[in-house]
């Protein structure tokens, strides 16, 4: 899990000014010794430095690990406006970190294509890697029309860039509460805004990452930490600014009570709230990335739901629960038990009452208005459960926003320096091997395509 995670370390940052603070206060800066109360983070070099500590109790579980704290002054130069009167203040900056979507039914190939030419989710091995684009264009063109319905049943686009501004606007209210001045951005992994995008000038002299995913997986936290490392690289200055990435947060007090509320609500809903089987549906992952690459995501999904559950029995609600993996791409084998099958296994069981609980995501998203809310419900009533409920994801439930607005500030005297990695240049370096790499690929990528229509088949 460690290596998984520290080879996801970021490098240093610079920021838009797409929202700027009213409330400027002055701290001061100084190097520090002060415990991280973030459930799991790392400074910015990576080091990951307490892990989940399991056996806590809940609200105990974020009172953990200790780091240094190298916090610098002002790194960026100021304007001529500023230059005189905000020298020493400190001016934080949390970045959010999602997956991003299309907005349009024009932007869902292309949207799959950055998804799929991302080395985190088709991890080819390094002799193939050339064949990674010629790859990702064939399989988004060959997934686009599937993936075009089912983004046309939930109103012609994601969700998803609407309700992370609206979360970012909700996590700088609550920070302002909490007296912490900071400008809070958004950076999508594979649609506007990149995250190229939201790394531009702006003034802040520490930065907090935090991915909108509570488990971390290699293909969501680690995919996203990756592309800011390679965009931090580049630049010496911006290098020196103090960092702090929260790489999960499931295990949160705050987070498991608003995931505990919702569901204990959604419950009343039913006439025999005792018979409802509680049953969360996360995204999967192929297998392998468990297996040979360390991730953390499968481990931590069962331990969030165990801490969800132990909630809700704190609460007197006793029923049986069952967690299962949907949205599953590809020929590989994903994480099982896949949700389709096991709604059949439940309704063949006899199970009448199923409240679908979304585990792996804070937003709306695909996934959840069409893949859970029409897809699997009608499974569901098709293999005999006759009544259907779903939790709604949290947004901006204000326990769960306040709760994000502790772990920034908790993750706030971790920040530190970053240090530099190395990154594919392949283009910048050799336009020309480049050009007969995408040529070749392409090439191979068909005939693999014509060699094995089944693997097509398991695409669309
Ligand atoms: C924790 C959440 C997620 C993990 C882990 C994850 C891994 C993963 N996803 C794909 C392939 C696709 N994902 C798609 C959409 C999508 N994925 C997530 C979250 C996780 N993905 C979300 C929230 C969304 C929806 C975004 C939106 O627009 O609302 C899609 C596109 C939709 C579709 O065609 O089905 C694909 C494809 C892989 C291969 C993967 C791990 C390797
Ligand atoms: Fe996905």
């Amino acid at each position: 899990m460690d290596a998984a995670m520290s080879s996801y370390a970021v490098s240093g940052l610079n920021i838009s000014q797409s929202n700027t603070s009213k409330f400027r206060h002055k701290f001061s800066l100084r190097a520090c010794e002060l415990p991280c109360r973030s459930s799991l983070c790392s400074n910015a070099n990576g080091r990951t430095f307490h892990n989940s500590h399991l056996d806590l109790p809940i609200q105990n579980r974020n009172l953990v690990g200790k780091t240094f704290c190298a916090a610098e002054a002002w790194i960026h130069p100021l304007s001529s406006t500023e230059s005189h009167s905000h020298v020493e203040e400190e001016k934080v900056g949390v970045l959010l970190l999602n997956l991003g979507g299309p907005e349009t039914l024009h932007d869902v190939q292309p949207f799959l294509y950055n998804l799929f030419a991302d080395p985190d989710i088709i991890r080819l091995p390094r002799l193939f890697r050339f064949l990674q684009r010629p790859l990702a264009k064939l399989i988004s063109t060959l997934r686009a029309p599937k993936s075009k319905e089912g983004y046309a049943s939930i109103g012609g686009g994601s969700p998803l860039r609407k309700i992370t501004d609206e979360q970012a606007d909700a996590l700088k209210l609550a920070l302002e509460a909490k007296k912490v001045a900071a400008n809070v951005y958004v950076a999508m992994r594979y649609w506007h805004p990149f995250t190229e995008e939201a790394i531009k000038q702006d003034k802040i002299n520490k930065l907090v990452v935090l991915p909108l995913y509570p488990q971390y997986s290699i293909s969501t936290t680690g995919s996203s930490v990756r592309v800011l490392q390679d965009l931090f690289r580049e630049d010496k200055i911006l290098s020196r600014l103090p960092v702090a990435i929260i790489q999960s947060w499931y295990q949160r007090g705050g987070y498991v009570k608003s995931m505990a509320d919702l569901i204990e609500k959604e419950l009343q809903n039913f006439a025999s709230t005792e018979e409802v089987m509680i049953f969360f549906s996360a995204h999967g992952v192929p297998v392998t990335y468990v297996r040979d690459a360390g991730d953390p995501y499968k481990d931590q999904m069962e331990d969030c739901i165990y801490l969800i559950m132990q909630e809700l029995k704190a609460r007197g609600i006793n029923n049986d629960h069952k967690l299962a993996y949907q949205s599953r791409v590809g020929p590989v084998q994903w994480l099982k038990p896949y949700t389709d099958e096991v709604l059949v296994d439940l309704g063949k069981q006899g199970v009448k009452s199923l409240l679908a609980v979304p585990v792996s995501f804070v937003s709306e998203h695909i996934e959840t208005l069409e893949e859970i809310d029409m897809e699997y419900k009608e499974l569901a009533l098709e293999s005999g459960i006759e009544n259907w409920g779903r939790v709604p994801a949290l947004g901006c439930t204000s326990t769960f926003i306040t709760d994000l607005a502790d772990a920034v500030i908790e993750a706030m005297p971790s920040a530190s320096a970053m240090t530099t990695s190395t990154t594919d240049g392949s283009f910048n370096q050799d336009p020309v091997g480049y050009a007969i790499k995408m040529l070749l690929g392409s090439f191979l990528a068909f005939v693999v395509l014509l060699a094995f229509p089944a693997f097509k088949n398991q695409i669309v």
